[in-house]
């Protein structure tokens, strides 16, 4: 008797992915999955999916979530105008509020998704049990309104969650002054939550392939790059807006512990499959400038 070939192959996928699945065993994932790539619910699923099957492969997934461009949505719908500096939402109160209602809602349809598998998913903000403590930020001295800085993150409850096997969600809203309700850009809690939770791996999901050269010239991705060189592209301006923080994050995160942080176009299927659990990496990595370059 013999065994179709598309089966053969299916086989050989699992074969390849079990020296992956060995190595992250019972590692934690930090995934940003930003708003840009929430193109609709079926991407969403998809999306939400593919992290199920990490935790059900033995990971620690933490999705930390945006939702920029849904807020945007919704400013315009009640007539004001989003504004940002360098990648960071300008923030008066009516934002903060509309910013606060939509990344909720975007919260809890993520932890629908999540429990439409059959796991257990929660939904927190960095409000909840305290876990980001922020205060006021002054970007380049600017006063951006109720912007963040995050000053602590307490990971007991993150980590009590993974040990209750949950997959925890968190939403980008901080404790700041006053108990006042502060707007984190969504990139820089996800590094935050990565460096206090010791993350192994943290992975940027955005609408973009990854980081380049020429920002105009999709053939001059760059696969792999040390901090160093993503600091020299945010010093002489090749990446703006969205790249900025969030190279940033990652220059952070590999200078604090993480090993390697992934920029991924989450609109591509199973990108995160991709880039995990086979030999051909998609996306652009960052790692610290004492990790030799090749693909995890
Ligand atoms: N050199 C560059 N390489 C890639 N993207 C860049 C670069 N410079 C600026 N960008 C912009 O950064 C954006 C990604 O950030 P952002 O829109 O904030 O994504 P998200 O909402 O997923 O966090 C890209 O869509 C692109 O327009
Ligand atoms: C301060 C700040 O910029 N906060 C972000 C939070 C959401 C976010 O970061 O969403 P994306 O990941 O989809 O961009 C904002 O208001 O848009």
């Amino acid at each position: 008797m013999t065994v179709e070939q598309k089966y053969l192959d299916k086989a050989d996928v699992l074969i390849e992915a079990l020296p992956y699945i060995r190595r992250f065993h019972d590692k934690v994932i930090v995934v940003k999955y930003g708003g840009a790539a929430m193109v609709d619910d079926g991407v969403m699923r998809r999306v939400m999916g593919d992290i199920v099957l990490l935790k059900l492969v033995g990971f620690k997934p933490i999705v930390v979530h945006g939702g920029g461009k849904e807020i945007n949505r919704w400013l315009e719908r009640i007539g004001i105008e989003p504004h940002f500096e360098n990648g960071l939402r300008v923030t008066d109160e009516p934002t903060m509020e509309m910013a606060e209602m939509v990344l909720y809602k975007v919260n809890k349809e993520l932890v629908s998704m999540a429990e439409s598998f059959g796991v257990k998913a929660i939904g927190v903000s960095g409000k909840d049990g305290a876990l980001m403590r922020v205060n006021k930020a002054y970007p380049d001295g600017e006063d951006l309104g109720y912007v963040g800085n995050i000053d602590s993150v307490r990971p007991e409850m993150l980590e009590g969650f993974l040990e209750d096997d949950y997959i925890p969600i968190v939403c980008p809203i901080g404790l700041g002054e006053e108990f006042h309700s502060y707007n984190i850009n969504a990139d820089v809690a996800a590094c935050a939550i990565a460096k206090a939770m010791h993350a192994e791996k943290l992975a940027f999901l955005s609408d973009i392939e990854g980081v380049y050269r020429d920002p105009k010239d999709p053939s001059t991705l760059i696969s792999e790059l040390h901090a160093s060189e993503a600091r020299q592209l945010i010093e002489d301006g090749t990446v703006g807006g969205g790249m900025v923080p969030k190279l940033q994050g990652c220059i952070d995160a590999v200078e604090n512990g993480v090993t390697r942080v992934h920029i991924l176009d989450g609109r591509i299927r199973h990108c995160l499959l991709l880039e995990i659990f086979t030999n051909k990496g998609v996306g652009s990595s960052v790692i610290g400038d004492n990790t030799p370059k090749f693909h995890s």
